[in-house]
């Protein structure tokens, strides 16, 4: 296994479920990432705006990561295990058997994906109530949140699928669960997509308005009645059926999950950043956002007093941070937008296999093709004439519009290579510009940001970075440690064992700045004129 000290006593595993694949990292006690490992996960679209996935295949996934980060390892100096997962809707029957989510009946697909469009009635309705819990959503529930959701499994599966639930999960809380036998939520899921409050609990009167009144009467039993901080130990641990599927031993600690984004936010937004002479250097933690960029965006800043902004979620209070609110921009589909753009294209098959002859990642490849075509002017500047509105898949904020489109405009007859990569980099621009339009939103409601920390699997793509800097104007900090949303998670399991006394322990490492490059920024009034 590479690097192994055995010396120094303690490991932690984190298991990471992102939209595409699950990760597992082995860490030790300095959060140092000594292996890791993936494994890619099925999704459904039985329909369009119809996301489903399996919980029992996500945690097979989690099984085979899990075993392969620990092999060779004296098990007994893992101390404790922690998740984080997308925020999926998982669906089980009274006996913790999965329910179906589907007209097709098929209960093998019990999870409605995060980025799943289905309700879109009952969220138009949810949030004609005006009711008082949508202040902390951002004035406007999003179509991803989980009440809609719930609400149309109400109306649309009574007797397969409502009638028969025992217990809706987050996916977070589902992993714990699964793990311990704990049916405890964490904090983190229930103020941020079940529109718990840290301070008051349930709102009766929100799910009464909306017609889910059948959870009140349950006392919450299906959706969760007891609420647990992130990072804190579950029941007696690891029980001993989960711990021979994971390979690990029986009774290890585990802790109260959080949202992907979330545990990303934690592993990044403390890094070191001394001696780069970086504005957020010496100023409080309140002056950086972390970004994490996967197959969406999220925005993730936090404050020591609730800000209210329009479109973007929260103030979610200790929902990240402990003792700090958090509000989170996003943008809902970003990696998946590029991958979509790029492999949808004519020259797509053409760009494969040049970026397989050179053993290239076809963004690798895209890079340098963008460097040889733009000459001596800087890369920004190939699409002044080509723009992307990037909200194909609706925008979470700040527009907070489900309804928005994508578009492009100034294509041409020609469909070669070099268009496919100057239409790969105007999508990374728009992405960009949408980044800077929340940004905005943010400061005028009363953030000041000036540093920008960035992870996530677009992260490893230096020309989205790049962007990100020139457009926003804001440096962007990358951590030595790319997998920043595992050690997230790993660190969650560092606290579930005692070893670390909060989740903001560990600082992680600075591993790069990646400054604006003046000049090299896309045209803005041509994209402004465009999109306005
Ligand atoms: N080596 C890479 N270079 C460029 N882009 C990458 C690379 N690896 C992943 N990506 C981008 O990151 C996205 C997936 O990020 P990831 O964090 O794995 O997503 P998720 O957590 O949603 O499963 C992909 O859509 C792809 O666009
Ligand atoms: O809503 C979110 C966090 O609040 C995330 O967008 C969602 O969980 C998907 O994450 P990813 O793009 O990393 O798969």
């Amino acid at each position: 296994m590479p690097g192994r000290d055995q010396e120094l006593g303690s490991y932690y595993v984190g298991v990471d479920v992102g939209t595409g694949s699950v990760r597992a990292a082995l860490v030790d006690q300095r959060g140092i990432l000594l292996a890791f490992a993936d494994q890619p996960i099925n999704q459904w679209e039985p329909q369009f705006n119809h996301h489903e996935q399996s919980s029992e295949d996500i945690w097979v996934a989690c099984c085979i990561v899990t075993k392969k980060v620990v092999q060779g390892i004296d098990l007994n100096q893992i101390r404790g295990l922690g998740f984080d997962a997308t925020c999926s809707l998982v669906v089980l029957d009274k006996q913790f058997h999965p329910l179906p989510v589907n007209h097709e009946g098929d209960s093998h697909r019990n999870i409605i994906m995060w980025l799943d469009h289905r309700a879109v009635n009952q969220v138009h309705r949810i949030n004609e109530t005006k009711h008082s819990v949508l202040q902390y959503v951002g004035g406007v529930m999003s179509v991803e949140m989980q009440a809609p959701k719930l609400l149309w499994l109400k109306e649309n599966l009574r007797e397969t699928c409502w009638d028969k639930a025992g217990h809706f999960f987050d996916l977070p809380d589902f992993l714990s669960w699964k793990a311990t036998g704990v049916t405890a939520r964490s904090l983190c899921s229930l103020v941020c997509k079940w529109t718990y409050s840290a301070e008051k609990g349930w709102d009766d009167s929100f799910w009464k308005m909306v017609g889910l009144e059948d959870l009140v009467a349950d006392n919450y039993s299906k959706i969760g009645n007891q609420v647990l901080p992130p990072g804190t130990s579950l029941g007696n641990g690891l029980t001993p059926e989960a711990a021979k599927d994971l390979g690990l031993p029986a009774g290890i600690a585990v802790a109260a999950s959080l949202i992907d984004a979330h545990a990303g936010g934690l592993g990044v937004i403390g890094a070191d950043v001394r001696g780069h002479g970086l504005a957020c250097e010496g100023q409080p933690v309140t002056s950086r956002l972390a970004i994490i960029c996967g197959t969406s965006s999220c925005h993730m800043g936090i404050s020591k007093n609730p800000i209210f902004v329009p479109g973007v979620w929260g103030p979610y209070f200790s929902a990240m941070v402990p003792g700090f609110w958090l509000n989170e921009g996003g943008q809902s589909v970003t990696g998946k937008l590029i991958d979509h753009m790029v492999q949808g294209h004519a020259a797509f098959p053409e760009l494969q296999a040049k970026a397989t002859a050179r053993c290239q990642s076809i963004y690798a490849y895209l890079n340098s093709h963008l460097d040889l075509i733009k000459k001596t002017q800087p890369v920004g500047f190939l699409t002044v004439d080509l723009h992307v509105w990037p909200d194909f898949h609706g925008n979470r904020s700040p527009l907070a519009d489900l309804t928005l489109k994508g578009m492009v405009t100034g294509l041409k007859l020609s469909q070669d290579l070099d268009d496919l990569a100057i239409l790969y980099l105007a999508t990374v621009q728009a992405i960009a510009f949408g980044t800077r339009l929340i940004i905005e939103a943010m400061e005028s409601a009363g953030h000041s940001i000036s540093t920008l920390f960035l992870c996530g699997g677009l992260g490893k793509n230096p020309l989205f970075v790049q962007m990100h800097a020139d457009i926003t104007g804001m440096p962007v900090v990358l951590s030595q440690e790319v997998e920043s949303v595992l050690v997230g998670a790993a660190i969650l399991g560092a606290c579930a064992s005692g070893d670390f006394a909060s989740v903001q322990d560990k600082l992680s490492a600075l591993t790069a700045v990646i400054y604006p490059q003046g000049g090299n920024g896309k045209n803005e009034q041509s994209w402004e004129s465009c999109v306005s």
